[in-house]
């Protein structure tokens, strides 16, 4: 059994269009496992689900950093996060070394999800619940890479932000959330990359405009996390190659969001 907490990754949907980021994500992955270090990966694929509703001749509406998710557009959503996103993100686990195990927020009992919010349709709100399924891959030294695509007790599959995805499992096994995007952490009004933020720093940059869209929505969920477990979280970047070395080395990356 590992005495270290699972390192909880959260990786945007970028990163599955670059070959080369996987790849040096995977390779930083497998080090730390094989060094007895357990890694949830949880993934986004915005991006890809954006392909995949214009292909279909869908229009995509956002609410605060969040898919507005109809009825007609879920199979498409679904199909993009839980099918090629997870299975793209699988491949290059493989190619790495690593035994992985392709799941969904609604394997396994690991979160209740309800709908968050009816003007959004079919997006979720999970909480943590179960941990067992989790902990059995972990135990194995298998890393299991989960899709953000949750199952109501009505039946309803959800579209549930990435991000959200993670805090909620990063609650459920008590690990250390790391948010890798596609920027090198939260970046001020001139582009400079901000080391520490805090809760009222954060409102302010809100306020001003400063941290929008996927990112305020980040943010927020990395607030949620530290507050939780009364540690930091971090904003990092995966296109980074010192970050992520960093990062095997268990040190600090990007922006630590406190508690
Ligand atoms: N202050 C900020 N610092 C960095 N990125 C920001 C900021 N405000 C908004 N963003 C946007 O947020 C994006 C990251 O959020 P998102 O696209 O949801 O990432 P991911 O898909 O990796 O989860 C950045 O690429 C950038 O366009
Ligand atoms: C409700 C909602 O907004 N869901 C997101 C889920 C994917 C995601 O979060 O992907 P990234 O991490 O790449 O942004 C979406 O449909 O885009």
């Amino acid at each position: 059994m590992a005495t270290k907490p699972v390192l909880v990754l959260k990786v945007g949907g970028a990163l599955l269009q670059c070959e080369m980021g996987m790849a040096r994500l995977m390779t930083a992955a497998a080090e730390m496992i094989a060094a007895g270090q357990q890694v949830l990966l949880v993934h986004g694929g915005g991006c890809l689900v954006d392909e995949q509703l214009t292909a279909n001749g869908k229009e995509t509406i956002k609410l605060d950093g969040l898919r507005v998710t109809p009825e007609d557009q879920i199979p498409i959503v679904v199909g993009a996060l839980a099918g090629t996103s997870n299975k793209i993100l699988q491949a290059a686990a493989a190619k790495a070394g690593i035994v992985s195990v392709g799941m969904s927020l609604g394997d396994g009992n690991v979160v209740t999800a309800k709908i968050k919010d009816e003007r959004l349709g079919l997006v979720g709100e999970v909480e943590p619940k179960d941990a067992t399924y989790l902990n059995f891959i972990l135990n194995q030294g298998w890393m299991p890479i989960c899709s953000s695509i949750a199952i109501s007790g009505q039946g309803e599959m959800l579209n549930v932000n990435a991000d959200q995805a993670a805090t909620a499992l990063a609650k459920l096994v008590n690990g250390t959330l790391v948010l890798l995007s596609d920027v090198s952490g939260v970046l001020d009004g001139k582009g400079q990359l901000i080391n520490s933020l805090n809760k009222s720093e954060i409102e302010y940059l809100v306020a001003q405009g400063v941290i929008e869209k996927g990112m305020k929505v980040k943010v927020e969920a990395a607030l949620e996390v530290a507050q939780w477990m009364g540690k930091p979280v971090q904003v990092a970047s995966w296109r980074d190659a010192e970050q992520l070395k960093t990062l095997v080395k268990g040190g600090s990356v990007g922006t630590q969001i406190q508690p």
